[in-house]
């Protein structure tokens, strides 16, 4: 019993009770559970309710008593110092109520680390149905469009939201689940990330994926919005090539997916891979546009990238031509249109550096200075 108070209080228990009991706005909604509880739900946390291990921590599966089922986060170490960000993180997301967005149900502060309690999201993550290693995907082309379409929205509202946007950091397919209806749902940002990092990882300042992470961020350690606008345009490309972000199979120059894009746009190479990998006859328009769309996502510059919320009507926008295809353009016109919405950057489509190795090197550079701790 002392223990649990004593943890309890180092994990900012009491600045969490205080703060339920100063909002009077809907916010009982975040709950604190017991350890007990979710000692219970977790069958005493056994191997066999592991889902998932990131950099991060350990995903277990729970079942509460009132049947709902759980997904819990247990990270590895918690930084005393960010305890406070971490609890006023945990009030913000705890209010977040978006059909893309994981929804965070409560933590446990009685525990030595603090538990954060999520909806659990049945069907996996993007990452694997788009690199499903057994069989093929049931996923439809209107099914990726969809999927692209959800979490762009999810994360323009992430963005947007109250008075701090909230930028997410680690976009990235294994992070994008889908439910049993293959809906996506946005998971694993902010007080998430904000835990675990011990001394040694501080010094690496950069936080991110290989193979998604912006190299503007990770050269300026500047984190904006638009970093997640890059990373989405990373999954865009996983969607539209069905392959991975980071690939050693892939000559050296093209290991980078994003380099590999590039170049494939360059050299007009791109719309044979996507056939292949989509046996729609009738969608070519829509191919070229997301592709188009990819590559300005995946500007060098950061203020050459359209925002979040342009990104996501560009894709609704696309959608709707795949309901209503007799109001689809002609090719020129889609890629044209495209380009000069007058909601986008008009500079946005030809602004990726013409060396494309010199990309290269900026991915080299990269991955030699950079401390994956993962
Ligand atoms: N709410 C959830 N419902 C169902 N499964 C989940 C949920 N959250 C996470 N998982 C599973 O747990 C796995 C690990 O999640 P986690 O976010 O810790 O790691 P990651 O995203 O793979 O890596 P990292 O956190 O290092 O970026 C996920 O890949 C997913 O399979």
């Amino acid at each position: 019993m002392k223990m649990k108070e004593k943890f309890f209080r180092q994990n900012g228990g009491l600045l969490l009770q205080q703060q339920i009991s100063s909002h009077h706005d809907g916010f009982e909604f975040i709950k604190i559970f017991t350890a007990e509880e979710l000692e219970v739900a977790t069958n005493n946390y056994d191997i066999d309710n592991i889902l998932g291990q990131g950099g991060y921590g350990t995903v277990y599966k729970g079942i509460l008593s009132n049947h709902q089922a759980i997904a819990i986060k247990k990270s590895k170490i918690v930084d005393a110092s960010q305890i406070e960000q971490f609890i006023n993180e945990v009030i913000i997301l705890s209010k977040i109520n978006h059909r893309n967005v994981v929804k965070l149900l409560g933590c446990c502060l009685e525990t030595e680390v603090p538990l954060l309690v999520y909806e659990y999201i049945s069907n996996g993550t993007l990452f694997e149905h788009i690199h499903k290693t057994h069989g093929i995907s049931l996923l439809s082309w209107e099914d990726w469009l969809r999927i692209a379409t959800e979490t762009a929205s999810a994360l323009a509202y992430l963005h947007s939201s109250a008075s701090t946007p909230i930028i997410h950091r680690d976009v990235k397919s294994t992070n994008i689940l889908l439910d049993d209806n293959y809906t996506a749902k946005v998971s694993d940002f902010g007080a998430s990330r904000l835990l675990p990092m011990d001394k040694t990882q501080i010094t690496t300042l950069v936080q991110g994926t290989l193979g998604y992470l912006d190299p503007e961020y990770f050269h300026t350690s500047k984190l904006t919005e638009k970093s997640d606008v890059y990373s989405f345009g990373v999954v865009l490309v996983e969607i539209l090539l069905g392959q991975k972000p980071f690939c050693f199979e892939r000559s050296e120059e093209v290991r980078n997916l994003a380099t590999y894009f590039i170049s494939l746009m360059k050299e007009n190479h791109l719309l044979q891979l996507i056939e292949n990998r989509f046996t729609t006859e009738d969608k070519i328009e829509q191919f070229l546009a997301v592709a188009e769309l990819a590559k300005s996502c995946l500007s060098v510059r950061g203020e050459d990238r359209p925002n979040m919320k342009e990104v996501a009507d560009e894709l609704e926008r696309l959608r709707r031509l795949n309901k209503h295809p007799w109001v689809q353009p002609k090719l020129e016109e889609s890629v044209s249109l495209l380009s000069e919405s007058s909601s986008f950057n008009p500079a946005f489509s030809s602004n990726y550096p013409n060396d494309v190795s010199g990309q290269c090197t900026l991915v080299n550079d990269m991955i030699l200075s950079m401390d994956l701790p993962r």
